[in-house]
């Protein structure tokens, strides 16, 4: 049984002997994708408050120092990302900093906002101003939560992480595996274009990841929602001396999830953690948000590749790389489970502007 599951009512039928044959696979079984993408973004770290202490995160802050980007400041980095050609605000946040952290409270009222989604409605509104489409990554969200800023983001996103119980999740306040995939449900059912992952080498065992990659596609097959799995190596930091998984096992997880999930999905291995070249031919078939102007925020010792280092990448393994925006174009058109079309009015509206940014998109799209 997942932890957490039944609290979140989460109900999966995952059949023990589809996680057998995907213990069975191998590099071998499968094969280099056809082309690789990627999305030129900029990291807005809206807050590094977080009730939760992931025992390999740099990210959060201790408490007393909890800090919340300022509407101005949000501002700035978009339009230093627009100006750079960028497409995408990438919102990261700690999980439900507001609930824990009264000075993350009463700074959002000081700035006219009851709550961390409110002001996140505000920071997409100031995105989509600058001229980028906003993904947001608030870590778990309830479905109020998500239903309140979902029509101004083009797609959102969570990790699953992991199905298990890690003790890298321990401590007073633990991540919960099954309130994780409740979010990814919530996403299917507000027919939200949604990225997930799992994250490899926090103690997890391989049986943990055929079956946290099976969730994944369990929840997808009803909803058709997930755009991309990451599957993303656990990085060496100062507060994470453990171990970075080798090229071996980085590999057959990319082979299992391109295994597991429909052609549909794709495979994302993120370029400044994982040594993607040694991993191309298991199936990756997209880079994930890289960015011309801001650090990784979450791994702020791992610089991003420039764009030249992808190209070069693509042309030794003989694929074109091609640019995409931070919804998949499948999305672009037809509707979600809901019969509400993937992207709300206001996003479709951006992507069909007379402005430069909408022209921006369309030359992504068309490219
Ligand atoms: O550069 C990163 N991008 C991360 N991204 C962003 C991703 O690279 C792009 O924003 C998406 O591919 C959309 O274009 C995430 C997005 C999610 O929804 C959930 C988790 C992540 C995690 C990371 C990450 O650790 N580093
Ligand atoms: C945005 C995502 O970044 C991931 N994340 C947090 N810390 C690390 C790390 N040291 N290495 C790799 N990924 C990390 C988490 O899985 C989170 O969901
Ligand atoms: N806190 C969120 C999560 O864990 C997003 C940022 S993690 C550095 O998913
Ligand atoms: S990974 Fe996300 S949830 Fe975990 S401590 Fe870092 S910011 Fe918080």
């Amino acid at each position: 049984m997942i932890p957490g599951a039944a609290e979140y009512d989460v109900d999966l039928a995952i059949d023990p002997e589809d996680t057998e044959r995907l213990l069975a696979v191998t590099p071998d079984d499968v094969g280099p994708a056809p082309e690789l993408t990627f999305a030129r973004n900029v990291f807005v770290p809206l807050t590094t408050a977080c009730r939760y202490t992931c025992t390999y995160c740099t990210y959060y802050d201790v408490p007393g120092q909890a800090s919340l980007l300022s509407p101005e400041e949000v501002r700035d980095v978009c339009r230093r990302g627009s100006d750079a050609g960028c497409t995408e605000a990438l919102f990261t946040f700690g999980d439900d900093p507001d609930d824990r952290y009264t000075a993350v409270h009463d700074q959002l009222a000081d700035w006219g906002h009851d709550s961390i989604h409110e002001y996140l409605r505000e920071a997409c509104e100031i995105a989509l101003d600058e001229g980028l489409l906003p993904h947001s990554n608030p870590g778990d969200q309830t479905r109020e939560q998500m239903a309140h800023v979902a029509d101004l983001n083009a797609s959102m996103g969570v990790m699953l992480e992991t199905t298990a119980d890690v003790q890298a999740h321990g401590g007073p306040r633990a991540k919960s595996p099954g309130q994780r995939l409740a979010t990814i449900r919530t996403a299917g059912e507000l027919g939200v274009p949604f990225t997930t992952g799992v994250l490899v080498g926090i103690g997890e065992t391989w049986h943990d990841r055929a079956e946290s990659l099976l969730a994944i596609r369990e929840l997808h097959e009803r909803y058709d929602h997930v755009q991309e799995v990451i599957v993303q190596p656990v990085a060496t930091n100062e507060r994470w001396r453990g171990e970075t998984p080798g090229v071996e096992t980085l590999r057959r997880v990319v082979a299992m999830a391109r295994v597991a999930l429909p052609e549909a999905v794709s495979v994302q291995v993120p370029p400044n953690l994982a040594p993607v070249r040694e991993v191309l031919d298991c199936g990756v078939d997209d880079l994930g948000g890289v960015s011309p102007v801001t650090d990784d925020h979450i791994n702020p010792d791992y610089a991003w590749p420039a764009l030249r280092e992808l190209e070069a990448i693509a042309e030794d393994a003989a694929v074109p790389l091609c640019e995409r925006l931070p919804v998949y174009e499948r999305f672009l058109d037809g509707s979600g489970a809901n019969d509400r079309p993937w992207l709300s009015e206001r996003v479709r509206a951006e992507l069909d502007a007379p402005t430069a940014a909408g022209e921006r998109y369309r030359a992504v799209l068309s490219d």
